[in-house]
Parts: structure tokens; sequence; C-alpha cells
């Protein structure tokens, strides 16, 4: 593995664990970036991005009052850009800056330790120009956006209302008279509330509004609005606008707030792709499907799972490579103090972050692979595969996040007390993805949309009607006996999906139960919704361990024996570690005995045995530059105690002898002079 100083000591332990490593590390991290070309890629990208040693700070913003935090996170997003424009974008393959990559996102972390505040920009107002616009619109947007002559978010959320979009109440009324909309917030729970950027940096943005035109509403639809003077910044006329406060995370971040006092647009201001109001007004519908304006969510719903699988892999390093130098508690009295790595208790908490790493990497992948199919059907104005995606997206947005924040979370106890500290890079993380899980859709209401597409494929399977791909283990629903238990990976896969349908059928059940005994469909669903939360949450499983499973053995088909036997390894422990986790389950819907789970608990300890030596190898391959890390304990040459007492003396509380506190408060009250 290539770091930045060769020269560098490492600390002993850790150069252990890196002879002790049988399999070739490069190979895994070859395997995590979906080839040796991407490595080399993504390598060359943050050489030139990491090596000028323009992402560091000379004070920790940890150290900085919210102001100076959010100018530095400005100053560094501006060089950043200008390295876009100027080295990374022909180095990326991309033809222009804007067009982001995993790649450019996780070398842009290096610059942040919390998130950029033009992450919006990239993440949601040049995909939605994307995504939304007439090719007109686009030719005039898009240039502008890309080259960063206009910044812009994305405002749909309003203090009122996130989850239930239908229910937003800014309006965008047209005016055929100027041909203009006119756009107004008609209550205080109409401002616009969240949008990333929004509170001092964009001077565009996305708006979704509700459409009104001759006199009719049309629903939410999104609109392209300029908020700021494009040469003073300073806001427009009819405009209110400001940054929301301090938050757990996303503090470089400027979420803002917006209203507007009977603000005008220019009528071709709105985004026209999926639907136009024509000069007299109009309102003319062009989409075949009536959620595409949901288009965007959709976009980052997929992206996410990439991002905090590469977030989880920060973590599990941190918390491994500490784990392998900490020493703790001495069980055998004549023997040193074992590395915390040691401990059983502590590959439980880690060795299923790794794996999940991994799960989730290559899941977004294939995502990503079957979202461009999608996109290319409805190019062609096929929009049947939409559903499912829907679905399919929905779920995985969820449970890859919440798994992730979770384990973020696992990673932090595992490092005890020094985890807790700001430099050891986990808080950061946590902050991060905690917010995944709320954001872009919260985790019950996008369970609960799948849930809606399994019920439907339930019933389809009832009918004896065919399947789409993700739920065609439906089929076998309906066969009235418990599946078969068999421990080996395909037969614990099929456990799973025998949960998924067990649990799906349960909801059914219940649901015609309490229809029949009067409720309304309505309210016969929301008392089933826990049971359709655990049944999508089940299915979400058993999509994971199958996609995770299928595309290891192809990706290893040509590896070395080693590297197919730890990968095979971390596959194998994924699916243990949730047949464990869901014993009641497996109880229920397969033929699972006591014995067989006494037997898989047994294997289960094996394996985490089995994949100890390899742990910082494992850690190591996701090839993590000390830059992207930000951490005291996660460093690749572990001089872990040394880096945490350097960033205490930093801290400006020990830049004098005798703080202030005294003679103002602490010697008077010593002193009886209060
Ligand atoms: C390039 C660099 C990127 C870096 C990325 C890194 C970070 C990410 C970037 C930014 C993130 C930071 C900030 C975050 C921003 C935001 O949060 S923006 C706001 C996001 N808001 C939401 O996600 C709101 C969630 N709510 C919804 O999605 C919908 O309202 C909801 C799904 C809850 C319901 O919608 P509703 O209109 O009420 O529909 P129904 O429940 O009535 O369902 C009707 C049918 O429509 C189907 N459907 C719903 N959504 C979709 C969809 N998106 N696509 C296709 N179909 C959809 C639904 O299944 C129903 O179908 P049936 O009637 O069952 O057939
Ligand atoms: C860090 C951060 C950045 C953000 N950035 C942006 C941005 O840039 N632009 C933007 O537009 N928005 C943004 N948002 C807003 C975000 O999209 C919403 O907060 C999110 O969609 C959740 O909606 P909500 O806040 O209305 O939650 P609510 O819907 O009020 O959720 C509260 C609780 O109610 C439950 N609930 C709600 N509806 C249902 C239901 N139908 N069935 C069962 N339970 C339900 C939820 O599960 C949750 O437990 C951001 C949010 C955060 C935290």
């Amino acid at each position: 593995m290539t770091q930045t100083n060769n020269n560098m000591t490492v600390n002993p332990d850790l150069a252990m664990e890196r002879a002790k490593c049988n399999f070739n590390v490069l190979e895994v991290t070859h395997i995590f970036d979906g080839g040796e070309r991407n490595t080399l890629q993504r390598k060359k990208i943050e050489d030139v991005a990491l090596n000028s040693g323009a992402s560091k700070d000379a004070l920790g913003e940890e150290h900085m009052s919210p102001k100076e935090k959010y100018e530095n996170a400005v100053r560094k997003s501006c060089i950043y850009a200008t390295m876009m424009k100027n080295e990374l974008a022909e180095l990326s393959g991309l033809e222009s800056f804007g067009v982001s990559s995993p790649v450019i996102r996780r070398t842009a972390d290096a610059f942040f330790k919390e998130v950029s505040p033009f992450l919006l920009h990239l993440g949601m107002f040049v995909p939605t120009i994307m995504g939304q616009c007439t090719p007109e619109q686009q030719s005039y947007w898009l240039p502008r956006a890309l080259d960063m002559q206009i910044i812009g978010t994305y405002a749909q959320t309003e203090l009122g209302h996130g989850t239930f979009i239908r229910g937003l109440e800014t309006t965008a009324t047209y005016d055929p008279e100027t041909e203009e909309f006119v756009l107004h917030s008609p209550t205080l729970s109409s401002y616009k509330w969240w949008a990333g950027g929004l509170g001092k940096t964009v001077n565009y943005c996305i708006v979704v509004a509700q459409l009104y035109t001759k006199g009719e509403c049309h629903g939410t639809h999104p609109f392209i609005v300029q908020i700021r003077d494009e040469d003073t910044h300073v806001p427009l006329p009819g405009i209110k606008v400001g940054e929301i406060g301090p938050k757990m995370g996303f503090n470089t971040a400027d979420n803002g707030f917006l209203g507007f006092d009977h603000y005008r647009i220019p009528r071709e201001h709105m985004l026209m792709k999926n639907a136009q109001v024509l000069k007299d007004g109009t309102y003319v519908k062009v989409a075949r499907h009536g959620k595409l304006t949901y288009g965007t969510m959709v976009f980052v719903r997929v992206v996410l799972v990439n991002e905090v699988a590469f977030n989880l892999a920060k973590a599990s390093t941190i918390a491994v490579r500490y784990s392998a130098i900490r020493r703790q508690s001495k069980p055998k009295p004549d023997e040193v103090e074992p590395q915390i790595l040691d401990y059983v208790t502590q590959q439980h908490k880690l060795f299923i972050a790794i794996a999940t790493a991994h799960a989730l990497q290559l899941c977004s992948t294939w995502l990503w692979e079957s979202f461009s199919a999608v996109l290319a059907q409805m190019k062609g104005g096929n929009t049947d595969t939409l559903p499912e995606f829907h679905a399919l997206s929905s779920c995985l947005k969820a449970i890859s996040t919440s798994d992730s924040a979770h384990l973020i979370e696992q990673c932090r106890h595992a490092c005890g007390g020094h985890g807790y500290m700001i430099s050891s890079g986990i808080p950061n993380l946590y902050n991060f993805v905690s917010a995944t899980r709320t954001y872009e859709g919260d985790y019950t209401v996008l369970l609960l949309q799948t849930a809606r597409f399994l019920v439907k494929a339930y019933e389809q399977a009832e009918a004896k009607k065919p399947l789409t791909p993700t739920v065609s283990y439906l089929a076998h629903a309906f066969s009235g006996s418990r599946a078969t238990w068999d421990n080996s990976p395909d037969g614990i896969i099929r456990s799973f999906q025998a949960l998924a349908a067990g649990k799906t059928a349960v909801c059914v059940t219940n649901m015609r139960k309490r229809m029949r005994a009067g409720l309304s469909q309505v309210d016969a669903w929301e008392m089933s919704t826990i049971q359709l939360v655990a049944a999508a949450e089940a299915h979400c499983r058993a999509v994971i361990a199958d996609t995770y499973r299928k595309e290891i053995v192809r990706l290893t088909a040509n590896s070395s024996p080693n590297v197919k036997v730890v990968m095979d390894q971390l596959t194998t422990l994924y699916l243990y570690y949730w047949a464990l986790e869901r014993t009641g389950d497996l109880l229920m819907f397969t033929s699972v005995s006591q014995k067989d789970l006494v037997d898989l608990q047994i294997a289960y300890e094996e394996l985490l045995l089995k994949i100890r030596p390899n742990a910082v190898g494992l850690v190591d391959a996701f090839d993590l530059r000390d830059e992207l890390l930000h951490s005291t304990l996660g460093s690749y040459d572990g001089r872990v105690y040394e880096r945490l007492m350097e960033e205490a003396l930093k801290s400006p509380m020990n830049k004098e002898p005798v703080s202030d506190a005294y003679s103002k408060y602490l010697r008077p009250m010593m002193k009886g002079k209060l």
C-alpha cells in the first residue's frame, strides 16, 4: 500500500499486524474500487488534490467559531472547485466540473471535516438541471452551473412539511399578463427550511412549489429561482433568506430558510421537461409517470448508498487500527496486556463493520448500474421498471444509512474514551451519516414505500402473475411449509428471502383480517405498519446478502487463493451475523432448530478468529489516506498517543497558563467575594 510518507515510523503492533496479513492487500483494494483501473485513477486524483497540502488547516476546524468554520469551508471549497476545473476534470475523465463522481466526492472529504457548502450545488442543483430541464433550458443553465458562474441548492422541504411533498405550501401562480410565475410563502410553515448552502452561499436555487394556473392547482413542480444579486450577493427584493442555526453536524453547510413575498420569475424558469405551462397558462403534462419530478431524490438515494459505504470504511479503518495498538487488561497474569483487537467481543463489534462496508460498496455499484438501465429505458419512454426501482432504492437508502450510522457508533464504542474525541474522526463521521438516515427520505417513510411494492407483488404472486426480479422469491411464499434451513451461504440467503416473504404474508393476512373486522384500507394499513417496516427491512437484507454474495463470487473469480478465502470469510460473516440477529424470525419462518442456531453461533465465533490475523490488512485495503481519515486514532503509522497529545496542545485553552475564568469567577467564589 502506498503512503504519502514512505519513511514513517510505524507503531510496532501495527507493523506486526501487517506482517501477519496473509493476502494481497492491493487485490482487495481493486475489488473495493471496482477494478485496478479505478484504483490507479483514484490514486492519481488523490495525489494531485492532496499532495500540495491545500486541504490542511493551520488551526483545526474544531477550534474555530461557527463563522470562521463556514468561511474556511468556503475558502477550501473554492480551492477544490478551481482544482476540479483545472486539473482534476481531465484526470477523472469528466467533461467538466460539476458532474461529480464518487472518487471526486471522496477526495473532497480531505478538505472538510464536516461538509462543503457546495455539496448541494453538486449533489442536487446540477442533477436537477440535468434531469428536469428541457434541452433548451439545459443549454442555458447547465454551462453556467458547471462553470460555477452560479451556485445553487435544492429547496423543497418547508418548516411544516418534509416527508409529505404533496403537502408543501409554497405557491407558484402563473400570471399570463406578464408571462411570469408569482412565488409566495403564505404561512410561516411554508417557509423553505434546510436547503444546504442556502443560508449564505448560493445565489440560485431549485424551489419546489404548488403550481397554480387558470385557477387550478396542478401539484408540486420545480422552478429555478435567483435569490441573490449575481454581483453583490445581496438578497433580491421579495426574498427573505437566512441560515437556520447550529446543528448536530453539517455545520459548514449553511443550511438555510427562504420565504417569498409575491416574488416574480419568468415563465421559462419552470423546469419543463415533465410538465409545461404555455404562454396563455395552459398546463400540459409531458411525462408518462406522475413521479418523475421526484427524480433528483431518487438519484441522491442511489448515491448515498455509496457515500455511507465509504464513511463506514473510514470508521472501521480508524477503529481496527486503534484496536491493534491499544492494549488493555490482563486476562492471563503472566502475559503482557493483549491488544484489544484480540477480544472476541471487539471482533464482533468491528468485523461486521468491515463486511458491511464491502456489502454496501458492491450493492451501490450494482444499484447504480440498475439505475442507469432504468434511465436508459425511460429515455425511450418506458417507465415500467420505475416502481421496482423506487422500491429498491428506497429500502437500500434506508437500510444502508441506518446500518452505517449504527456501525459507526459501534466503532466509536470500540475506541473507548478516545473515540469520543473529535480528533478521533468518528464523531464527525457519525454526525454526517446519522443525518443521511433522515434526509432524502426518512428511514420509516422509505421502508413503507418498499412495503407498498412488496404487498402488491405478494398479491401478484398469489394471483400467479409474473414477478419482477428483486421479488421473484415471493413465488415460493405459498408452499404452506416453512423454508428448509441450510447453513450454506445460499441456504442462508434463501432463509432471508423466506423471512421477507413470511413477514409480507403476515402483513397481508392481518390487513385483510382488520378490513373484514370493519377497518378501512388506510386504517388497516396503518395498524400493520410496524410489521410492514419489518417486512421491507427483511426484503432489503435479502437483497443485500444476495447481491453481496453474487458480486464477490464474480469479482474474485480470478483472484489469488488467499484473497478468495478472506473475501468469502467476510461475506459468510455478514450472513451469519444477520442470521444470528434474526433468530426469532428464523424460528418463525424456517425449519431452523435450536441446535442449528447454537452451531451457527459457534461457527460465527470461529470465523471471527479466522479473520482476526487479517483485520488490519482488510482495513488497509480500503486504502484511505490519512488526509481522508482526519483521525488521531486511525492514521497509518499508529502514532495514536503522540497525536492525541499534539492535538490536545493545540487547544486554545492551553494558550495561557491561567484562564481568565480564574480571576473573573473562581477566585472571587473561592475567596467568598462573589
Ligand atoms: C454528486 C455528488 C453527490 C454527493 C452526495 C452526497 C450527499 C448527498 C447530497 C445532498 C444531501 C444533503 C441534503 C439533503 C437534501 C434533501 O433532503 S432534499 C429533500 C428530500 N425529501 C424527501 O426525500 C421527501 C421524502 N418524501 C417522498 O419521497 C414522497 O413524498 C413519498 C415517497 C413519501 C410519498 O410521496 P407521495 O407523493 O405522497 O406519494 P404516495 O405515497 O401517494 O405514492 C404515490 C405513488 O407514487 C410512488 N412514488 C413515490 N415516490 C416515487 C418516486 N420517487 N419514484 C417513483 N414512484 C414513486 C409510490 O410508490 C406510489 O406508487 P403506488 O401508488 O403504490 O403505485
Ligand atoms: C442535514 C440535513 C440536510 C437537509 N438538506 C435538505 C436540503 O438541502 N433540501 C431540502 O429540501 N431538504 C433538506 N433536508 C430536509 C429532509 O429532506 C427532511 O428533514 C426529511 O425528508 C424528513 O422530513 P421531515 O423533517 O418532514 O420529517 P417528518 O416527516 O416530520 O418525520 C418525523 C417523524 O415522523 C415519521 N413520519 C412522517 N410521516 C410518516 C408516515 N407517513 N408514516 C409513518 N411515519 C411517518 C417519521 O418516520 C419520523 O419518525 C435536510 C435535512 C437534514 C437533517
